[in-house]
């Protein structure tokens, strides 16, 4: 059998489907292989099995092995409100899970340094992360979201040292993770306009900003910092979501508005961004979240509340390109 045949004979049946062509010269074996959807870990893999199969073959001192893989066109979406705790982890994960719901690859990063909360909503705090080199793995959430979070990476309560560099290095390694076919990354952000912020709005350019405020006037005057610091980086603003809109008594069925009503829905109409819905104040959306079963992953009272803002991005996705 000539070299050249022999390169080809060894190629393990298992991965010769992948192969698209081999040459053999001077000793120096070459494979081109289709890697598409398998993701840099998966990818890896194959060319370590490669080599290792046709490196075995008499007369080759050589293999190189080219990967060809279908660029994934990833979108980028962040989720981020101008004040802490309206609601924006809860908004993220939930539009993760009902986009995701409907057969999106969707994955979750949570860039909130001052309190990551995604790993405990998307009920993944038990697995720890793995890492094939530099290159992080995201966890795979029983709701079909992938998640990492910075969480993972800084230890409980060293936040406040963390600054510039170190904020937009970690920031770096959970978007530059093995995704693999994760076609749109919801991005929780810290509250206000900091650093994470500044690094992901510079370096990774989102598609689009989904702001999220409380009705109450001073968390609308903070939201509304935030939509400017989009609209000075130049991100679109998908647009507003009312979070913890009407409380209704558990007890007596009243409906009351600890943080008044329509007030965001009203700032949406004079800063000129779409109102995307409201999610009203209740007892078991914070139940639910707190012990890792996100509403939207269910068709009970709150879930459609989730759904009908994910219809609204996937709209607007619909409408952006990379
Ligand atoms: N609509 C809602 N009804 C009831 N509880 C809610 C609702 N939205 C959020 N919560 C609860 O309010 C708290 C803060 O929510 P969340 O962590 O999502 O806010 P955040 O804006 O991301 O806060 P942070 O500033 O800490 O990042 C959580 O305990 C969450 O379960």
């Amino acid at each position: 059998m000539s070299s050249e045949a022999a390169v080809s004979a060894a190629i393990p049946p298992e991965l010769s489907g992948m192969v698209r062509s081999t040459r053999f010269a001077d000793g120096v074996a070459t494979i081109v292989a289709d890697a598409s959807g398998l993701g840099k870990a998966a990818g890896a893999q194959l060319e370590r099995e490669l080599q290792e199969a046709v490196g075995a073959v008499e007369g080759v001192d050589e293999v190189r092995v080219a990967l060809m893989a279908d660029k994934v066109q990833r979108q980028i979406i962040v989720v981020g409100s101008g004040k802490g705790g309206v609601g924006k982890s809860t908004l993220t994960t939930n539009l993760a899970v009902a986009l995701a719901r409907e057969g999106k690859k969707v994955g979750v990063v949570d860039a909130d340094i001052y309190g990551p909360s995604q790993p405990l909503l998307l009920g993944t705090t038990n697995e720890k992360v793995r890492a094939e080199g530099q290159t992080l793995i995201p966890t795979q959430s029983g709701f079909g979201v992938k998640v990492l979070s910075m969480g993972q990476l800084i230890e409980a309560g060293k936040a406040i040292a963390w600054r510039g560099p170190m904020v937009g290095q970690a920031l770096s390694q959970l978007m530059e993770a093995d995704w693999g076919d994760t076609e749109l990354l919801i991005v929780d952000l810290p509250p206000g306009t900091g650093d994470v912020q500044l690094t992901m709005l510079q370096k990774f350019k989102p598609a689009g900003a989904v702001v999220v405020s409380t009705p109450q006037d001073l968390a609308l005057i903070d939201a509304t910092r935030a939509i400017d610091l989009f609209r000075q980086a130049e991100v679109p603003i998908v647009g507003l979501v009312e979070n913890m809109a009407g409380y209704l008594c558990p007890e007596c069925g009243a409906v009351s508005d600890p943080f008044g009503q329509g007030g965001t829905e009203a700032a949406a109409k004079s800063l000129d961004v779409p109102f995307l819905g409201r999610v009203p104040l209740a007892m078991e959306i914070r139940v639910a979240s707190d012990t890792g079963r996100p509403p939207a992953a269910t068709d009970t009272e709150h879930g459609p509340h989730f759904a009908g803002i994910a219809a609204h991005l996937a709209r607007f996705l619909g409408t952006v390109k990379g």
